[in-house]
């Protein structure tokens, strides 16, 4: 085995081959990271197994909040070109009546459609290419990982083979972004706590030019005898989704059947089954996403039934969650316990949506259960199942729970601002209109209403925050209005743009400094090699 010094960074490396970040997997959680941590300047290796963008077809919705990452990522405009915003959600009966409909609006507060679709190899290469522009990234296909491990404070090493032979990189962390059957989970000794929801399902991918009766949504088919879903992902590509029956897939004859309400598949018509493929739909989550230097991100830290089009946003919630934190504690010297907030924010939020999309499919197939099966056959038990009112109603993404740096001390305005994501309105620059995120860059940042006192300043420089004030901002002075009504004359956002703390209305002082200041408290300052704000303003524009 070669330990690898082509992989030896000339400046911060503690030792020979010594790298700050490994991630393996090269998906779209992956190779977001390598691209957030990229912009704070962190170099990372990236392990992939596979050569090229794997071709099928799996995640294919998004919301708002989470193209807000891609935006952080550098990403966006490139995926609103490959996009397709949906209108909404639909409940339908077995004879595909409208129960319920639950619209999406084009431009939700955080100036994105409330939900796009997409194809996954199309938003892959995207990133890939993304990657290959980025210097401080370095993907290594074709490769198998052999084993991850760590003694004590040391090094994560991490062993490779491929065509050449057997490698061993040493790294400061680890991100296992590798996927559901994830090596990097069973190294640290994680295991799965069962979610209760488990089904045989198949999801079918097509590609064609016939005329296809839809809503230009998600249509979900509440019939606990076939269950399925449908919507439209591209101009002229489709998914349906059926549970299967007796287990087994469906033939030709069976699928037209199956498709018989949306499509006429005539003999010799133009439509192409891109792909059709047996999943198990699981609700699982892993019971520790940390231990010591290496972390879980995506699927290898959860699995949830597709039924809320969530599963990839949670897995990109991760990597917006984390990378900052890390860049803040190799970089800037932070606490090693900011580290230990990644799993107890992301873990209850990723729970969360979890268990909404097992109350939709429950919605969806009669349940598993005795209790649910007595539904059965109840038109609009559907709308009546605990939580689902929630995701429908698309209150995806709670605020985060309490913790070391939500602390929640006050409770402002109709569900308090702290633990939640900051809207982001289009806002003037120079003149011109731009998304809000571009104007505070990367770092931390502070929205007031009213001129920050010295004392407070001290404070918000510490953290390297910008302060912005929020009168005339934007043309409809939504920022204004938000922190109205969340009682606030100034709200302090994290990098991921969770609001921290909140100067309360008629207040001087935010309410928790000592709760954060000492797990954000930096022993370095941030070195010359971070992207700046100003590059990443001249880099984007507006649409
Ligand atoms: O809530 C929405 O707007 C769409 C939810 C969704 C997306 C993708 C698949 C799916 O089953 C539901």
């Amino acid at each position: 085995m070669t330990v690898d010094q082509a992989a030896e960074p000339p400046d911060s490396a503690p030792g020979p081959g010594h790298l700050p970040v490994v991630i393996v997997g090269a998906g779209p959680v992956g190779v977001t990271a390598a691209l957030l941590l990229a912009r704070r300047g962190i170099r990372t290796v990236v392990l992939e197994r596979h050569r090229e963008v794997y071709p099928l077809p799996r995640a294919v919705a998004i919301d708002d909040e989470v193209i807000r990452i891609l935006q952080a990522a550098g990403v966006q405009e490139e995926f609103t070109a490959i996009a397709r915003p949906a209108r909404g959600l639909r409940l339908l009966d077995a004879r595909h009546r409208v129960m319920a409909e639950f619209p999406r609006a084009a431009q939700g507060e955080h100036g994105f459609p409330q939900t796009s679709m997409f194809d996954q190899p199309a938003l892959e290469r995207v990133l890939r290419d993304a990657l290959t522009d980025t210097p401080e990234a370095e993907l290594r296909d074709g490769v198998e990982v052999l084993g991850i491990a760590q003694d004590g404070d040391g090094p994560v090493r991490v062993s490779y083979r491929d065509d050449e032979g057997e490698h061993l990189l040493r790294a400061d962390t680890v991100l296992g972004c590798d996927g559901a059957n994830s090596i990097t989970r069973d190294a640290i000794g994680s295991t799965w706590e069962n979610l209760h929801f488990e089904e045989r399902w198949t999801v079918v991918d097509v590609r064609t030019s016939l005329p296809v009766r839809c809503w230009e949504g998600v249509e979900q088919i509440c019939d606990p005898q076939q269950p399925a879903t449908f919507m439209r992902i591209g101009e002229d590509r489709y998914r349906w989704e059926f549970r299967l029956r007796d287990g087994s897939e469906p033939d030709h004859e069976r699928l037209r059947e199956l498709l018989a309400p949306w499509v006429d598949l005539a003999d010799g018509a133009d439509f192409e089954v891109v792909r059709q493929a047996q999943y198990t739909f699981r609700a699982r989550i892993a019971d520790r996403w940390r231990h010591g230097r290496v972390f879980l991100l995506g699927d290898a830290a959860h699995l949830t039934p597709p039924f809320v089009g969530q599963g990839l946003c949670a897995g990109l919630r991760d990597a917006y969650n984390l990378t900052w934190k890390l860049a803040r504690v190799l970089q800037q010297g932070a606490d090693e316990r900011l580290l230990d907030t990644y799993e107890s924010e992301r873990k209850p939020h990723a729970r969360h949506l979890i268990r909404l999309a097992v109350a939709m499919g429950w919605a969806m197939t009669g349940g598993q259960d005795r209790a649910a099966a007595l539904r059965r056959g109840v038109l609009g038990a559907a709308v009546r199942i605990p939580g689902l009112t929630s995701a429908a109603a698309r209150d995806f993404s709670p605020a985060l729970t309490a913790g070391p740096l939500v602390r929640r001390r006050v409770r402002l305005g109709r569900h308090g601002l702290v633990g939640g994501f900051c809207p982001q309105p289009l806002v003037n620059i120079d003149g011109r209109h731009a998304r809000l995120d571009e104007l505070l860059g990367d770092s931390f940042a502070v929205l007031t209403a009213l001129p920050l006192p010295p004392s407070l300043l001290a404070v918000t420089d510490g953290l390297g925050a910008r302060t912005v004030p929020v009168a005339g901002l934007g043309d409809d002075n939504r920022l204004a209005a938000w922190l109205r009504e969340g009682r606030a004359s100034a709200v302090l956002l994290r990098p991921d743009r969770v609001v921290m703390d909140v100067v309360p209305a008629g207040g001087d002082t935010f309410t928790d400094t000592a709760g954060w200041a000492s797990l954000l408290h930096t022993t370095r300052s941030t070195p010359p090699s971070q992207r700046s704000t100003e590059t990443r303003l001249l880099r984007s524009t507006t649409r």
